[in-house]
């Protein structure tokens, strides 16, 4: 039985004690036989003139960083929560952490957590989406005073909803059932804000997602990619809180090779979560970072690699051809990896969201999206108009900066707050 089902961890089960690190595997980023003495980082380095770099382990890099204000401590022994996942048969039923699944033949029904929904996170989400859902129902309430539904009603919230940035096929698609429902008749701005959230929960419910790990891979490599301070890094530490909570074994990799800030940040995290960390100097290759951090997490049997990459605009060619060459490296030592693609979006940016997507996805292969920031005066609707166009799987949002501020995307949360219902 076991031959037929892909080998996987099981999340909640003990973590394996570290094994002695091997030799490292003795051919280059490019595949190429290399001197047994010389890693393969160090012969990136060599093409590309810089000094060989050495990969410093957590404890080598410095100890005098500062945690950023917003860390929080993890409450001491708290439980992770219980999460709606699929199990592997055979295999003990772990306790997984909510928005993950494996990736196994059919997921297992989903089990609904016993205790009450958290509000907290679902207020500030509500609070976030606020300005969205207030300015439309305010619109939408000025514009059905005294007026029945007509074909001018419809072209005028038309209007508004692609205002809000739902985008024309989901602002056609709320006209269109409203309009079936009540035309001709008194429309209240009620009537609008139920069809419209759950003509929005249509779109999303599609892309709302377990974020799949194949452990057979060992690691299971997730690249995070995106534009500067859309909380990658971030979200890396919190992603790890739920993955090493569950009993995976965890590496981050600070593939932000730019900025020691961004190195040192990651590395709080890798010693808040209890994840291995793998940094190089300030200015290394990135793309060779990424390579050899693969080999440690490989030989050091980590469930899941994670490596953050740093922030890019979009427009920048240069920088995302170093993107795309992370991604080209990494295929080197599994054509499959990296196996997930993490987009960070900031849910303050609007528009140009749509644009982030559509580039990133193109040059490194974006396979599913986390929406940040939906705790602060957020402009939710591009990622309505984005699941509409390009259909990635959304796995998580971030409602706050601290460890636990990650939850799963639920479309009809995100849908009622933004409708306001
Ligand atoms: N309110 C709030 N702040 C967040 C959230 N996620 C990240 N942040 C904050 O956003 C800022 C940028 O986050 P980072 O994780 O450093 O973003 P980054 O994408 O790694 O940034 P670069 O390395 O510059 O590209 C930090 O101050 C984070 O604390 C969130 O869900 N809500």
């Amino acid at each position: 039985m076991a031959g037929f089902i892909k080998r996987i961890f099981s999340f909640g089960k003990e973590r394996p004690a570290d094994e002695e690190k091997p030799a490292p595997e003795v051919k280059d980023a490019a595949g190429e036989p290399v001197a047994e003495d010389k890693t393969a980082f160090e012969q990136a380095s060599e093409r590309t003139g810089d000094e060989p770099e050495t990969i410093l382990p957590a404890e080598d890099l410095p100890e005098t960083i500062e945690a950023p204000e917003s860390a929080e401590e993890p409450p001491a022994g708290e439980p992770v929560e219980a999460p709606p996942i699929a199990i592997a048969p055979e295999e003990e039923a772990p306790a997984l952490p909510a928005g993950f699944a494996l990736t196994e033949d059919e997921p297992e029904e989903e089990t609904q957590p016993e205790e009450a929904p958290q509000l907290s996170w679902f207020q500030r989400l509500r609070a976030g989406l606020s300005r969205t859902s207030s300015q439309l129902t305010q619109k939408i309430s000025a514009l059905f005073t005294k007026r029945k539904l007509d074909e001018d009603t419809l072209d005028e919230l038309e209007d508004l909803l692609i205002q809000s940035d739902l985008g024309v096929e989901t602002a056609m698609r709320v006209t269109g059932a409203l309009s079936s429902e009540r035309y001709g008749k008194d429309v209240s701005g009620e009537d609008v804000a139920r069809i419209m959230a759950a003509e929005i929960e249509k779109v999303l419910t599609p892309v709302a997602q377990p974020l799949k790990l194949d452990l057979s891979h060992k690691p299971h490599v997730v690249l995070v990619v995106g534009v500067n301070g859309t909380g990658k890094t971030t979200t890396i530490g919190k992603l790890a809180a739920k993955l090493s909570g569950a009993g995976l074994k965890v590496t981050l990799a600070a593939g932000d090779t730019f900025r020691a800030a961004a190195i040192e940040q990651l590395k709080i995290w890798a010693e808040r979560t209890g994840s291995d960390f793998i940094g190089t100097k300030l200015g290394a290759d990135a793309a060779g970072l990424a390579y050899d951090a693969f080999e440690q997490a490989r030989a050091k049997k980590s469930d899941v690699l994670i490596i953050d990459t740093a922030g890019r605009l979009q427009n920048k060619t240069e920088l995302m051809a170093e993107l795309e060459k992370i991604v080209r490296v990494l295929a080197k030592l599994d054509p499959e990896a990296p196996h997930t693609v993490l987009q960070t979006l900031d849910a303050t940016t609007g528009q140009n969201a749509m644009n982030q997507v559509e580039i990133f996805r193109n040059v490194a292969g974006v396979n599913g999206l986390i929406m940040t920031k939906l705790d602060g005066t957020a402009r939710g609707g591009i990622l309505v108009a984005i699941a509409a166009k390009h259909k990635l799987p959304v796995y998580f949002i971030g409602v706050g900066e601290g460890i636990d501020d990650l939850e799963p995307f639920e479309a009809g949360d995100f849908a009622r707050a933004i409708a306001g219902v």
